[in-house]
C-alpha cells in the first residue's frame, strides 16, 4: 500500500479561516496514517509502527471513524473553550499557577508567558498554557484543584475529551504491543483509564511575536508520557529530523491529528521506538501574524508504574551487569515537569533535565 507523506500539501490541505502554511518551507516527512484503515489493515498497522520506531511522529487521518470523527468535533469545541480561557485577566489564571503552591505543588494548571526557559542560555518562553489534568477532570482525584471557570463549565467536554482521546492512544498502543510481540495487554495494563496517573489534556496559546524579536516558543524536548495526541492548525510546530540534526515544520492538516512517541514508551520497548525531540517556533510566513492555539492529550502510565523495560517479544533483555534506574511514573514526571520552570531553577528544585530517545538511553 502506498502511504503518503507531507511533503507537499493536497487540495483539501488548508484550513479555510487562515492564512496558508506557505509552500516554500522545508516540511517533515511525517508518515501520514488513517484511523479508519489502521482497524482492518495489517499494512497500515505496520506503518504505525514503522513511524514510531523512525520518527516517532505521525500524521492520523481521523476522518470516516466514528471515535475520529468525535474527536475531530470535540477537539474544535476546546478550541473555543481554549480561547474563553485566555481571555480571563492574567491575574485571574495565575490564582491556577500550582508550580510552588505546597502541598499542591504540580505541573497541573496555568504557566504564565516566560515562565519557562527555553535553552541552556535561560532565555524566556513565548507561549502560555493550562495543563488540565485526566482525574480532576473524570471525579478521580483524591485530591482535585480548582480550575478556571471556563474549563469548569465545559466539565462535561473535558470530561468526554479525556475518555476518548484515551480510547484513542490506547488502541494505538495495543498495535505497538502486538508489534512488540508482547503478552496481550501488557501495555494497556499500565495505562487503564482508572488508574491515577499525569494525563491532561494541555492547552497551549502562543500571541504574534514581534518580526523584530522572534525566538522561540516551547524550548526543544520530548515528552515524557507514553503517547501523545495534537491539534494545531497554525504552523510552528517543528521536528529535529534525526538523520540531517535539523528542525523541519511540521504542516498542520486538517481532519488530522498528529501523533507522538513519548519517553515512557522509550523505555517500555528497551529503546526500540523513538520519543522524537520537539520544539515549537514562531508560525511561518502568513501565519506570523496569528496567535497560535494548540491541544494536546499527553498519555502516561499509572503513577506508581515502574520505567522499566518490559520483558518478553522483541524487547532486548539487559545485558550482563547493566542496570536501569528504578523510578516510577510520578517521580520522571515531577523531575522532568520542573527543570524547565525558570522559578523553580531559582528556588534549587531543578529536577533533573530528563531526554530520552534512543540514542540518549544510556545518559539518562
Ligand atoms: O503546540 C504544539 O504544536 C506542540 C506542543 C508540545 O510539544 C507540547 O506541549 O509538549
Ligand atoms: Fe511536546
Amino acid at each position: 500500500m502506498e502511504i503518503n507523506t507531507s511533503g507537499s500539501a493536497g487540495t483539501d490541505d488548508v484550513f479555510p479561516d487562515l492564512p496558508p502554511f506557505p509552500d516554500d518551507v522545508p516540511t517533515a516527512p511525517l508518515l501520514r496514517l488513517s484511523l479508519s484503515n489502521l482497524r482492518s489493515s495489517k499494512d497500515e498497522s505496520d506503518a504505525l509502527f514503522r513511524a514510531a520506531k523512525d520518527l516517532g511522529f505521525f500524521y492520523l487521518d481521523m476522518r470516516n471513524d466514528t471515535l475520529g470523527e468525535t474527536l475531530l468535533t470535540e477537539s474544535s469545541q476546546l478550541f473555543e473553550v481554549e480561547k474563553k480561557m485566555y481571555a480571563l485577566s492574567e491575574e485571574e489564571l495565575n490564582r491556577y499557577d500550582y508550580s510552588s503552591i505546597e502541598p499542591h505543588r504540580s505541573y497541573f494548571g496555568y504557566k504564565a508567558m516566560g515562565k519557562g526557559v527555553v535553552d541552556a542560555k535561560g532565555n524566556k518562553d513565548r507561549n502560555q498554557f493550562y495543563n488540565a489534568p485526566k482525574d480532576d477532570f473524570l471525579d478521580q482525584s483524591a485530591d482535585p484543584l480548582a480550575h478556571p471557570k471556563p474549563l469548569m463549565e465545559s466539565k462535561e467536554l473535558l470530561a468526554s475529551y479525556c475518555r476518548h482521546a484515551h480510547e484513542l492512544l490506547s488502541l494505538l498502543l495495543t498495535h505497538i504491543n502486538s508489534h512488540l510481540r508482547l503478552e496481550p495487554g501488557t501495555l494497556s495494563k499500565m495505562h487503564t483509564l482508572s488508574l491515577r496517573s499525569g494525563d491532561h489534556i494541555r492547552f497551549v496559546t502562543s500571541p504574534p511575536q514581534p518580526p523584530q524579536d522572534l525566538n522561540t516558543s516551547m524550548g526543544a524536548h520530548t515528552d515524557f508520557g507514553s503517547l501523545t495526541l495534537l491539534f494545531n492548525r497554525v504552523g510552528g510546530l517543528q521536528v529535529l529530523l534525526p538523520e540531517q540534526g535539523t528542525f523541519s515544520y511540521v504542516r498542520p492538516l486538517p481532519g488530522h491529528a498528529i501523533v507522538n512517541v513519548g519517553d515512557a514508551l522509550v523505555k517500555f520497548s528497551g529503546g526500540i521506538v523513538r520519543s522524537n525531540i520537539h520544539r515549537v517556533v514562531a508560525p511561518p510566513g502568513a501565519q506570523s501574524k496569528c496567535t497560535r492555539d494548540s491541544l494536546v492529550y499527553f498519555m502516561r502510565p499509572g503513577d506508581n508504574v515502574l520505567l522499566v523495560r518490559c520483558s518478553g517479544g522483541i524487547v532486548p533483555p539487559l545485558k550482563e551487569g547493566e542496570e536501569e534506574e528504578r523510578v516510577t511514573s510520578w517521580e520522571w514526571i515531577r523531575d522532568k515537569a520542573m527543570s524547565t520552570r525558570s522559578a523553580a531553577k531559582k528556588e534549587g528544585v531543578y529536577g533533573k533535565q530528563r531526554v530520552t530517545n534512543k540514542d540518549e538511553l544510556k545518559i539518562v
